[in-house]
């Protein structure tokens, strides 16, 4: 047991090591491109399945609440959270729809979404971010090393791993990351 537990540590230490070396310049773009659209009046629209959406929420949580200083609170959304919606939507219509239709009534232009799947393949994620490209949404995969996300999105985050957790786990360092990125962006004077 001790044995398995070194090497999924070892397996989640490389997979978010050999991330970050190879996404260093992507995420600071992906942090200037939040910003531009946070300081011009818009939004972020996260979603996901399972764990992932698990993460959507807790990424909007650290932009809307705050993150590691006080400043004030960021606009971000995920699309995981309103059960009366995403049934309504799955019931009347079909699952694959419940976060597209959810970007079409409440995205905007210059909006950001970032739809989030290891597998890069959930179809409703898929669907959602083809709306929002439509809309004139820019579009951020977070994903594993495969999948049809990476086609879709503008802009895309791929965590090399083969194994669905250690890429969840370098999806919500990833999260974190932007988010200290932003903050010092948009509030040097109150960083400590
Ligand atoms: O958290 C986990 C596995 O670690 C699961 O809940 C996982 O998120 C679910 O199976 C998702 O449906 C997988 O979807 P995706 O990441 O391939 O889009
Ligand atoms: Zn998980």
């Amino acid at each position: 047991m001790k044995d398995i537990i070194m090497n999924i540590l070892d397996q989640s230490i490389r997979v978010k090591e050999m991330f970050i070396k190879n996404n260093i310049d992507l995420i600071v773009k992906g942090a200037d491109r939040i910003v531009i659209s946070l300081a011009s009046g818009h939004k972020l629209i996260i979603f996901g399945n399972g764990g992932s959406a698990a993460d959507a929420q807790h990424i909007a949580a650290e932009f809307v609440n705050r993150f590691q200083i006080e400043r004030p609170p960021l606009a971000a959304l995920a699309l995981t959270t309103d059960t009366s919606v995403i049934t309504s939507i799955g019931n009347d219509y079909h699952f694959d729809d419940i976060f597209a239709k959810q970007i079409r009534a409440l995205g905007k232009k210059d909006d950001i979404a970032i739809g989030i799947s290891t597998s890069g393949n959930s179809a409703n994620v898929i669907k959602a971010m083809e709306a929002a490209k439509e809309m004139g949404i820019f579009t951020i995969g977070f994903t594993g090393s495969g999948g049809k996300l990476a086609e879709v999105a503008d802009m895309t985050f791929s965590v090399e791993s083969d194994t669905t957790a250690r890429i969840q786990e370098t999806h919500i360092l990833l999260g974190h990351t932007l988010c200290d990125l932003v903050d010092r962006i948009l509030f040097p004077h109150l960083m400590k």
